[in-house]
This record gives C-alpha cells, sequence and structure tokens, in this order.
C-alpha cells in the first residue's frame, strides 16, 4: 500500500470523504446540537471527546424505537467531518443504511466478502 501523500489523493474514496464543506457542516451541527435532549448531548460530548483524543475506541448506542440514535449519529457523523476527518456511515440493510447521511450497507462499503442470498438468515439463539 502507498502512504505517501501523493497516493493519499489519488485515493477517490477518501478525497470524495474529505471533500466536504467543513462551514456548512458546523451549522448544521450546531443547529442539531441545539436541538438535542440531555441523554444526546452527553452521548456526543462522550464520543467527540473520544475522536479528539484518538483513543479508538467502540460505543454502543442503545434506546427505544425512535428514540433519536439515528438523530445522534448523523450529528457526529457531521461533527467528525467537519474537523477534516473521515467518517463512514454504514448500516446493516439497505433500508437502514438510507436513513444515515451519506450511508452505504457495510457489505457494499467495505466489500465485505459473504454471499448474500435471499434464503440466508442468522442463527442468533434467544
Ligand atoms: N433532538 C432532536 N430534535 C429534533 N428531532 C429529533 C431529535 N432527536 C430525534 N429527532 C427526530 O425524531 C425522530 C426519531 O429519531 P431517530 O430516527 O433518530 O430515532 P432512532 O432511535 O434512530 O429510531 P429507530 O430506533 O426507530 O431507528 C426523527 O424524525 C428525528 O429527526
Amino acid at each position: 500500500m502507498n502512504w505517501e501523500p501523493q497516493g493519499i489523493t489519488q485515493n477517490q474514496l477518501l478525497h470524495a470523504e474529505l471533500a466536504y464543506d467543513a462551514a456548512d457542516l458546523l451549522l448544521d451541527v450546531e443547529d442539531r446540537r441545539d436541538r438535542f435532549n440531555a441523554e444526546q448531548h452527553d452521548v456526543f460530548d462522550r464520543i467527540m471527546q473520544s475522536v479528539q483524543e484518538n483513543h479508538g475506541e467502540c460505543f454502543f448506542v442503545h434506546s427505544g424505537g425512535g428514540g433519536g440514535k439515528t438523530f445522534l449519529c448523523n450529528t457526529i457523523a457531521s461533527a467528525v467531518q467537519a474537523q477534516g476527518k473521515v467518517a463512514l456511515c454504514v448500516a446493516s440493510s439497505g433500508i437502514a443504511s438510507l436513513l444515515l447521511v451519506g450511508g452505504r450497507t457495510a457489505h457494499s462499503r467495505f466489500h465485505i466478502p459473504i454471499p448474500i442470498f435471499e434464503s440466508l438468515t442468522c442463527r442468533i439463539p434467544k
């Protein structure tokens, strides 16, 4: 893999992901943050602190249906992108990915080599 700066700028995905208008994103983030509830504020601050300090942590955000997870995740993605960093929004299903800004299925985005058939199910015991 070519890690030279020129190689990085030639990576089309990276180029597209770094081409956002930071000023536009910041305005959107500020508007959304003003509307956050207390829990969304807490999660946003905690995750952004982790990003800022490069902790490389994983977070699991859980709530009942319609609790504001997607709203929060889109705001976090925009806040990360506004800093000139890369945030890739992925979901496990195509329908879920449509709710995320610039969202794609993880399968498509990362070229996960799992064959998908209509008859496939996931055997997760209760
Ligand atoms: N802080 C907020 N201010 C204004 N609208 C909000 C806020 N949080 C969420 N919403 C709105 O509430 C609705 C439900 O939020 P959202 O889709 O983010 O919930 P969710 O937890 O992802 O839902 P689900 O679990 O069903 O996927 C959406 O229309 C969203 O725009």
